[in-house]
């Protein structure tokens, strides 16, 4: 630093010069002199990083506060807290100003977002400028009627899939995905345009990625059954062609034979579909099955779903029936199943859906479902995969299997949608004191008592989600013996009584609001929830639980489950999922918790959490929710 010399400066200058005792002409010549060299009077000062001198009580000189104006000024040190600007600094800069700091020697602490989450690493990262490009693009499609479809599917979405719903628009995976499966991007992008071989049309292979309860099942169903109708009409053309041809060519004496009869053959396309749908569960099929069927009255075409809910006489009989099937929703076991003894099953498929593709092509289910794909490739034109997650398992068998893939992901993939409130409760603290089935039965209890909100259904119902199947069983017993109402549902229930049981907590019969597409385009559209009962009271357990001996809770119907429920099952009018035990990854929070909230609806998820739990994750899930941000 540059300091003037005390001699140089113009006062002690002045001071200097002049004699102790100056008479009045000595004076003035003296103000002369000073006149005549007539220095810069400005004056640095010797401690510049010395804050205001008023002394603080501890009687040290008062630090200038960061958080002023002035709190950048005149700094000698590096501030702790500028990693990045430090990091820049050359290495002995930096020396000099770790020796300052406090924690000097120790590692420099950082608080990295969702460090634990990462160190799981389960999604695979879709970037923020990825899913902001698809975000602009997505503004423009706003209605069903800009996309090629058949006007007769344009004219049953409403009616048939959306419980007759008004003002309804495509949400963002259907805006992304009805027009890239309909071949319709082919001319505007080349990169995508179909290409043909050998008088075979290339297949080409999707990956349609979206938040759960954002609408993907309509997203695919809606183009397969447009390809499916197109597929009939071309060929009802080129038969009456070829009819035609081969009168003109019949030779003139035999002009008017009849062509022999074709009553009682069974249709060519009994026992071969032009489109399959895999799901994981049976549950799942009657869903998928039941949404494809609802379209089939209106556009006229055979659909059928199959799953071990069924005796193997009605399967032979929805397969084989003579009047032929376009459509056949399965799970992967029963048609690898049946593949073993009809081959020809899948010698006509143009279309195979896999749904729910993180459970299908994981580990246990990948065998099995490559096997079909296989053998349905040599008449496949399209591949289409689906889910609401994007594991790096399932990235890394992309990358391999199908490279060319065509990655059609939303901008809100991975996130919670913030409009789902987390609450954690602490199972260690008092009352329950570890003992996580108390705790469980008081949280039902809670929200049982619960005034009902404006336009929430009367009746309650709860979704409780637990690791091991074992305990689905032991815990309804548990909270029946509380007064609740509890059913458990896992593999090992009967399974005619599941789908009865599912029956009460899914869509089947209500309709989601009309506002509801809109909002999901904006990731900030959240609606703030407001529940009776706040995640501070849930966890202050300070309380004796309040758990009426003897009474039972009315109006609460609670449903104890594994994930056989948590992949792709509609529960639309749910609000509370229940996470008895906190699940083992990211992929499982956002499965379980994907059951509220589902198109912009509002719902809460309350978990518990022990001493053995993960905290740390179940904190970032819930700071993650909180910001709306993608999980990692
Ligand atoms: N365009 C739309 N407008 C309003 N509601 C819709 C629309 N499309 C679908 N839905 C409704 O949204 C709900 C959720 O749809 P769907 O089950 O297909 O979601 P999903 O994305 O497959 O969820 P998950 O990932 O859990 O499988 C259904 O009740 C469906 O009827």
């Amino acid at each position: 630093m540059f300091r003037l010399s005390s001699s140089l400066c113009p006062f002690c200058a002045a001071r200097a010069l002049a004699p102790p005792t100056s008479t009045p002409w000595q004076a003035s010549r003296n103000a002369a002199t000073l006149q005549k060299r007539k220095p810069s009077r400005m004056v640095l000062s010797p401690s510049v990083k010395r804050g205001p001198v008023k002394p603080s009580s501890s009687g040290r000189p008062a630090q200038r506060s960061r958080n002023s104006p002035w709190g950048g000024l005149n700094m000698t040190v590096v501030p702790r807290d500028l990693h990045s600007t430090k990091n820049q600094l050359p290495a002995a800069e930096q020396r000099r100003s770790n020796r300052f700091s406090k924690d000097a020697g120790k590692p420099a602490k950082t608080k990295e977002p969702m460090k634990a989450l990462k160190m799981q690493q389960r999604l695979t990262n879709v970037s923020y400028e990825r899913r902001g490009r698809v975000k602009e693009a997505i503004l423009q499609r706003t209605s069903f009627d800009e996309f090629d479809l058949l006007p007769v599917i344009k004219d049953s979405i409403a009616t048939q899939a959306l419980g007759g719903m008004v003002d309804v628009s495509p949400t963002p995976v259907q805006r992304l995905a009805i027009p890239a499966l309909l071949d319709s991007e082919g001319p505007r992008n080349p990169k995508f345009r179909r290409k043909e071989q050998g008088g075979k049309k290339e297949m080409r292979e999707f990956l349609l990625a979206a938040e759960t309860g954002s609408g993907k099942t309509l997203a695919y169903v809606l183009p397969v059954i447009d390809a499916i109708k197109r597929a009939e009409f071309a060929e009802q053309v080129r038969d009456s062609q070829e009819m035609d041809e081969s009168r003109a060519t019949r030779p003139r004496n035999k002009l008017f034979d009849i062509d022999p009869p074709t009553d009682g053959q069974p249709d060519p396309s009994t026992g071969r579909p032009r489109a399959i749908i895999l799901v994981p569960t049976a549950e799942l099929v009657e869903q998928v099955g039941h949404l494809v069927k609802s379209f089939a009255h209106t556009v006229k075409y055979r659909s059928t779903s199959i799953s071990a809910d069924y005796t193997g006489r009605m399967i032979r009989s929805r397969l084989f029936s003579a009047a032929g099937i376009d459509i056949v929703v399965s799970t992967p076991h029963l048609l690898s199943s049946i593949t073993e003894s009809e081959p020809n099953i899948l010698s006509r498929v143009t279309h195979l859906v896999i749904d729910e593709a993180d459970s299908l092509l994981d580990r246990s289910f990948s065998p099995i479902t490559s096997s079909i794909i296989d053998r349905a490739t040599p008449s496949l034109q399209q591949l289409i995969l689906c889910s609401a997650t994007i594991p790096r398992s399932l990235d890394s068998y992309l990358h391999k299997r199908f490279p060319n893939i065509r990655r059609l992901v939303t901008p809100n993939l991975h996130a919670i949608p913030r409009r789902v409130q987390l609450s954690v409760v602490d199972i260690d603290k008092i009352p329950y004191q570890g003992n996580r089935d108390l705790a469980c039965a008081q949280v039902i209890w809670d929200i049982g008592k619960e005034v009902a909100e404006e336009g929430e259904e009367r009746e309650k119902k709860v979704l409780v989600f637990v690791n091991e199947r074992e305990k689905t069983t032991e815990l309804a017993e548990y909270l029946q013996k509380k007064g609740i109402e509890a059913v458990a549902l896992s593999r090992d229930s009967a399974e005619r009584k599941n789908n009865d049981m599912l029956a009460s907590f899914t869509s089947a019969t209500t309709a989601p609001s009309t506002t509801s597409t809109k909002n999901l385009l904006s990731s900030t559209a959240t609606s703030t929830f407001h529940p009776a009962i706040s995640p501070a009271d849930l966890a202050d357990s300070s309380t004796e639980p309040s758990i009426p001996a003897g009474r039972t809770l009315p109006n609460t119907k609670v449903l104890i489950t594994t994930d056989i429920s948590s992949r792709g099952i509609d529960t639309l009018p749910l609000r509370h999922v229940l996470l008895y035990d906190v699940p083992h990854t990211s992929i499982d929070f956002i499965h379980r918790l994907g059951r509220v909230g589902r198109m912009n609806r509002r719902g809460r998820g309350i978990v518990l959490v022990g001493k053995k739990d993960r905290k740390d994750v179940v904190r970032e899930v819930r700071d993650g929710m909180f910001k709306g941000a993608a999980l990692i």
